[in-house]
């Protein structure tokens, strides 16, 4: 029998007068892939924020283990086992590679059973996992963009969660790339670890999620197996509709590009 490693219960979250996530419950399976999805704004970083202790919900809870997470400080929900990844990448600068796992390794979940030395090694270990052994030694400023991606998701391994969090892992890389950290996280969900991942690739989310969840304005509107919950019209209509309201914009953009075109050129070719 599966068991269950996070419980959402009835998750609401209110910024002033807009509620962000209202009555979202569902639970993710120890050892699933769970895929969120939802158009611009739908509440996925907001309930990321909700799950990882950043925001305390409005309602609801968010419990994993029988604890609920509102009642462990923010800096302690790591200290649980749960490790998140952030949209903006931001590694330590100025340090090595090396350093800037080695330092997760150090304040995570099993740091008190770890020398410096140990959590050096920890680093070694889990920069050969993402590939990133090779560039060890260089300043993480100086990774490229699916390397920082790379480093983002040793950092957070460093703290030895059971859950990952994966905010857009994979925003802004070319299909190799995608390719190559679809294979990352299907190895690091192979050691164990359950993932929550956010993406709008929709190719990639299906291609690795045991299942999904389909937020749209702030509320679950599907959840089940990937080709299910695909082909439900309300999850269909959810998409084409941002996409057409996108589209529309480009169109209107475009146009008024054309009509100032034509006034400095109004012969008509620019
Ligand atoms: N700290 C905040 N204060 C006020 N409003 C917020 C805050 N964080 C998010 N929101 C609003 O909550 C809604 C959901 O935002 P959220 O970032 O969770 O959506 P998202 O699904 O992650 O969007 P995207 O796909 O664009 O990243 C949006 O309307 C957003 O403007």
């Amino acid at each position: 029998m599966s068991e269950i490693a996070l419980r959402i219960e009835d998750v609401g979250m209110r910024f002033g007068g807009l509620w962000a996530l209202s009555e979202v419950s569902f639970d993710v399976q120890r050892g699933s892939v769970l895929g969120l999805i939802g158009p611009n704004g739908s509440g996925k970083t907001t309930l990321m924020n909700v799950i990882s202790g950043v925001y305390k919900p409005t309602t609801g809870a968010v419990t994993y283990g029988g604890k609920r997470i509102a009642d462990v400080p923010t800096h302690d929900v790591c200290h649980l086992g749960i490790a998140r990844t952030f949209q903006i990448v931001k590694p330590f600068a100025s340090l090595s590679v090396r350093e800037n796992v080695a330092v997760g390794a150090m304040y995570g979940r099993h740091s008190d059973q770890r020398s410096t030395r140990g959590s050096f090694e920890r680093a070694e270990e889990l920069l050969e996992i993402v590939g990133l052994a090779g560039v060890a030694d260089r300043p993480a400023s100086e990774l490229t963009i699916p390397d920082r991606k790379r480093l983002e998701v040793a950092k957070a391994l460093a703290l030895d969660p059971d859950v990952l969090l994966l905010d857009e892992v994979m925003a802004g890389l070319n299909a190799t790339e995608v390719d190559e950290a679809l294979e990352l996280l299907r190895t690091v969900n192979a050691r164990g670890v359950t993932l929550i991942v956010v993406e709008h690739l929709m190719k990639a989310i299906v291609s690795i999620s045991t299942s999904i969840v389909v937020l749209a304005e702030g509320r679950k509107i599907a959840e089940g197996a990937p080709a299910d919950v695909l082909g439900s019209p309300q999850v269909i209509e959810a998409y084409l509709g941002s996409r057409w309201a996108k589209r529309q914009e480009q169109l209107r953009e475009i146009e008024a590009e054309r009509a100032a075109a034509l006034r400095m050129h109004p012969e008509g070719r620019p």
